[in-house]
């Protein structure tokens, strides 16, 4: 949406192909927001553009809409099937991700317009004869399209108008430097190019001078998150062990309501808290870079489907941590670490780019180590035009980085941006006993077991049932991620809050909480839920009676 004072340009008003508008319209989008009003027009007069906006601005669609109208206005005059367009991103997810944007997005002219996702984890000779059919839209990461391009199933340098790099920020560091460089021998000396990012890195600028010829540079001017009005953030200042406690009542006595992700800093980490957590019979799903690409994908479309209320998960910046971590490591404990590093997928994203849909709040079980982390994990909420909460633990040791996240985000010091949350630690004393008697049978070693046991059933999930999900596609629905890993530790009795544990300000309400949690509540109700929604669900003591 335009800034005030000026007319803002509407969908309708871009000289769309009708197909397109009745596609949007069907998406419930009723204004492009600020980065599409900006960029489709200019797409659209054949700029090569260089797009910063912040996470969650609605990129996707800036560059899929001109696309799928430039496809169609070549439509009449094409004299046969072609590969038009190629995006690029860095992550198998958000492949996955850009390639459901152009489905729905050219869901009224799908014989017209075809597109791929050639990313997965499909081996490449399967994927050959669906590029022989030459799709008009092909998405991948820079690897997998230069391997079918090197194997002759992909040909680019008579046919390609539009190359699209998204998430491009991300592209060097995920090690892609060297496949963009030899891809681009392989494209015609002609074609439109997108490059969108979040930020404008000096990796950007780089492939921006590999990449685009002459661009118009969109830097919205806005800040890095969405405005207070959108994004409440809080923090709550713990000891470290305080932070298991803090999460079991934050979730029991729903103070957290709403679809969740709670973020850790490891692998490890995520586990633990899945382990500790199911003992209440708080289900959750983990996603980590170790599960197989189609365990993570199905995940996150399960999450946005409303199947589950809670995602543990870490982000790209775990792969690095744990990766020094092994760095240090020696002789045994060095080969060990070295099988689960085998196993970890470079090209996994969740921070980044990943659209988990109508997600009320983001948490940080673990404080992120850079500022840019901060900004991706929150940004996972209050995305397009919906609202959310991102709430901080933080331990002493992570006061500084609380500190670094302020400095950078906000622009008075006397006014935070991230501010306290304020919750009284003594109400939830009673509570106490049973967090730590919970989180003392999660060993090192149930820890591990968790991990092997999640990493095999994935890996089973994935691989055998692969071919039976593909002909009973319905069935997926019912193959659940969040089952309990240790199911002989879950203690029915702890499902329940007693009456003399409440804490005296939520005592009149205490009979909804030991009714069905709102986990599994349908997608399209809980997204009318949080656009009704207009107090902070954190910032309020208040409860709603459920429906039975
Ligand atoms: N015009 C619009 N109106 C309302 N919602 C929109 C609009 N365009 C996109 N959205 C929604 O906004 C959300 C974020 O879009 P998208 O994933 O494209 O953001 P992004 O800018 O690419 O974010 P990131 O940098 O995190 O990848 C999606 O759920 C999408 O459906």
């Amino acid at each position: 949406m335009a800034d005030e004072g000026e007319k803002s340009l509407a969908f309708h008003e871009m000289g769309l192909d009708d197909r397109l508008l009745k596609a949007i319209a069907s998406q419930g989008w009723r204004h492009p927001t600020l980065i599409q009003e900006r960029s489709i027009p200019l797409a659209l007069e054949g700029k090569d553009l260089l797009a910063r906006a912040r996470t969650g601005s609605g990129k996707t669609a800036a560059f899929v809409i001109p696309i799928i109208q430039r496809i169609l206005d070549g439509k009449q005059a094409a004299k046969e099937q072609a590969v038009k367009a190629l995006v690029l991103t860095p992550a198998k997810e958000l492949c996955s991700q850009a390639y459901k944007n152009c489905v729905a997005l050219s869901s009224c002219c799908s014989r017209e317009v075809r597109c791929l996702d050639i990313s997965g984890s499909a081996d490449i000779t399967s994927q050959r004869p669906m590029l022989m059919e030459k799709p008009d839209v092909v998405i991948g990461t820079p690897s997998r399209v230069l391997a079918h391009i090197q194997g002759g199933n992909l040909e680019l340098k008579n046919s390609l108008e539009m190359l699209v790099i998204d998430e491009a920020d991300l592209v060097f560091s995920f090690g892609y430097e060297k496949d963009i460089k030899t891809l681009l021998g392989h494209l015609p000396k002609i074609y439109q190019a997108f490059l969108m990012s979040a930020t404008l890195s000096e990796d950007v600028q780089a492939l921006k001078k590999l990449i685009l010829h002459n661009p118009v540079t969109l830097k919205l001017e806005e800040s890095q998150l969405p405005e207070a009005d959108r994004l409440t953030q809080y923090h709550i200042k713990c000891e470290e062990s305080d932070k298991f406690l803090l999460i079991y009542t934050l979730l029991k006595l729903r103070l957290v309501r709403g679809k969740t992700i709670l973020f850790v800093n490891s692998i490890d980490r995520c586990y633990r808290l899945k382990l500790f957590l199911e003992q209440f019979s708080i289900p959750a799903c983990v996603l980590n870079s170790e599960l197989p690409v189609s365990s993570r994908c199905h995940i996150v479309d399960q999450f946005n489907q409303g199947l589950y209320n809670l995602v543990i998960a870490t982000d790209e910046s775990a792969l690095d941590a744990e990766d020094s971590s092994m760095k240090d490591k020696t002789g045994k404990a060095k080969k060990k670490a070295k099988r689960f590093k085998k196993k970890k997928d470079k090209e996994y994203g969740v921070s980044r780019g990943i659209d988990f849909q109508f997600v009320s709040n983001v948490i940080n079980f673990d404080f992120p180590a850079q500022v840019e982390a901060y900004i991706h994990r929150v940004g996972r909420t209050a995305r397009g035009d919906s609202q959310g909460t991102a709430l901080s633990l933080i331990s002493a040791q992570e006061l500084s980085l609380l500190q670094q996240a302020e400095d950078v985000l906000s622009e008075d010091a006397d006014n935070p941006v991230i501010k306290p949350y304020r919750f009284k630690m003594e109400e939830i004393e009673g509570f106490r006993y049973r967090a730590k008697d919970a989180l003392r049978s999660v060993t090192k070693t149930s820890v591990r077991e968790a991990r092997l046991k999640e990493i095999r059933s994935e890996i089973l999930n994935s691989e055998k049932l692969k071919s039976y999900f593909e002909d009973n596609p319905r069935d997926l629905q019912v193959l659940r991620h969040d089952k309990a890993l240790a199911a002989s530790r879950v203690k029915p009795h702890m499902k329940n809050v007693p009456e003399y544990l409440m804490p005296p300000s939520m005592k009149s309400n205490s009979s909804v909480i030991t009714k069905r949690p709102q986990h599994f509540q349908g997608g399209r109700r809980e997204q009318k839920r949080h656009k009704k929604r207009k107090e902070d669900p954190l910032r309020s003591f208040k409860y709603r009676k459920e429906e039975s």
